[in-house]
């Protein structure tokens, strides 16, 4: 039976945690949107509920993702975990706030703690301040954003103008002095009414320091990385038995292909390292609706074979705008997701039995057009990136890539692995 459920707010970030409970020796499966019932095989330790929340009005993300705890309340979990991206992507408007406070309404708990930091990652968090590698996230390329520009690097500040609660912060060194002193420092913020608490985490000591500390607290709230502590915790606590073996996944046989719609630095670094079979999709064709998919099939099928395809999107910042100006934003990136879908789709038709999606938005397309209902995790390819199962008649790999994770050669280890 599940013990931690998680609602995670995006695709890839769903799959960023679990792949990290999963190192932790947690059996996790991810299912896409809420769980119906028989979803969720009775053999895993963690669930996690994979929404597109982050960028939709607030009041809807806060409604899906109560209906996503009850889902996991029912399912017999008892602790639960909000999971948000490490850039700590929102507005003044929500959504981790809002979520974050109707979570802890519904818990009926006092206090979470919000903490994003994902060392390995280059995401640290000092005096409540989030870095991406050495710079303030103000002077990321996040401040560019086009639906979370995030243009102030104090967490505390942040969360502030999310909710009408009060937002406190345990510094580093008060994190450092160890689980107890933190665990005090949280609990002395409690008695002060404190209800978002600010952890700062620069390196995986911390997040196991931290793990440690709020082993009993019933929400927990953050990127992948404050998981890392957590299967530890649990297991101290006599909550998790099981040690070994939890990346287990099916043997899957197939062709390989990589479908890239993301646009950020690391995956146009992936395809520029990527020295296979490569189309590159004629984006403005697709907008003006050619049948570019039906094309690039014929190409797919004819490339077919022992090594990985790969078919992008993908452009450079300026041709993205370009694009986006000409067609619209929406339309643009509709008409590019719906062609991926359809590519998705077609590939595995044709014998696709192993296939990397790379983009948060790219990935909900594929797999709501391969019809994927829960995603079993298996071993990490990169830090953030798993391989997973799909959970069904016709299993297949699929590795779900955050635009902005994996090493340059990500496209070429994938397939290595499995
Ligand atoms: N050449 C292009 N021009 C304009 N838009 C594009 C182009 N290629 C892809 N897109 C669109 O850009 C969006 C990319 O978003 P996606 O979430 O897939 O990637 P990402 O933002 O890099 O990933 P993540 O959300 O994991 O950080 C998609 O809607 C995709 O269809
Ligand atoms: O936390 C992260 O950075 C990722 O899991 C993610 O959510 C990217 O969209």
């Amino acid at each position: 039976m599940a013990i931690l459920g998680i609602v995670a707010d995006d695709f890839t970030g769903a799959t960023d945690i679990a792949g990290m409970l999963v190192k932790g020796g947690m059996r996790t499966i991810q299912t896409i949107g809420v769980p119906v019932p028989g979803a969720v095989p009775s053999d895993v330790d963690a669930i996690v509920v994979a929404l597109k929340t982050r960028s939709i009005p607030a009041r809807d993300a806060v409604a899906q993702s109560l209906e996503a705890l009850k889902a996991l309340q029912a399912l017999g979990c008892v602790r639960f975990f909000f999971k948000y991206c490490s850039t700590f992507d929102s507005t003044d408007q929500g959504n981790i706030g809002p979520v974050g406070d109707a979570l802890i309404d519904a818990l009926g708990t006092k206090q979470a703690i919000y903490c994003p930091a994902f060392p390995e990652n280059g995401r640290t968090i000092f005096f409540g301040h989030l870095f991406v590698g050495d710079v303030l996230l103000s002077d990321s390329h996040m401040r560019h954003h086009p639906l979370t520009p995030m243009t102030d690097a104090s967490l505390v500040r942040v969360l502030m103008r999310q909710t009408k609660h009060k937002v406190g912060l345990v510094p580093l060194r008060q994190v450092q002095a160890g689980s107890a002193s933190l665990r005090a420092a949280l609990n002395k913020l409690a008695a002060d009414g404190v209800r978002h608490v600010v952890v700062d985490a620069v390196a995986d000591t911390d997040l196991g320091i931290i793990g440690e500390a709020i082993g009993d607290d019933l929400l927990v709230t953050g990127g992948s990385g404050v998981a890392l502590g957590l299967p530890a915790a649990y297991r101290r606590r006599g909550l998790l038995a099981h040690k070994s073996g939890a990346d287990a996944l099916p043997a899957i046989t197939g062709a390989s292909a990589i479908l890239a719609g993301s646009c950020s630095a690391a995956t146009l670094g992936q395809i520029v390292a990527f020295k296979g079979p490569h189309l590159a999709l004629d984006t403005d064709a697709i907008c003006r609706g050619e049948p570019v998919g039906d094309q690039a099939l014929t190409w797919a099928r004819g490339k077919l074979g022992s090594t990985p395809i790969l078919l992008s999107a993908s452009d450079k910042p300026e041709a993205v705008k370009a694009l986006q100006a000409k067609y619209g934003i929406e339309k643009s990136s509709q008409a590019i997701e719906s062609t991926m879908a359809a590519l998705a789709r077609g590939l595995v038709t044709a014998g696709v039995g192993r296939l990397v999606v790379a983009g948060g938005e790219t990935s909900g397309a594929v797999v709501g057009a391969l019809d994927v209902k829960a995603l079993r995790i298996g071993p990490e390819i990169d830090p953030g990136v798993p391989w997973t199962a799909s959970i069904g008649a016709k299993p297949l790999l699929l590795a779900l890539k955050s635009g902005n994770f994996g090493a340059p050669d990500f496209f070429t280890k994938a397939f290595a692995r499995p």
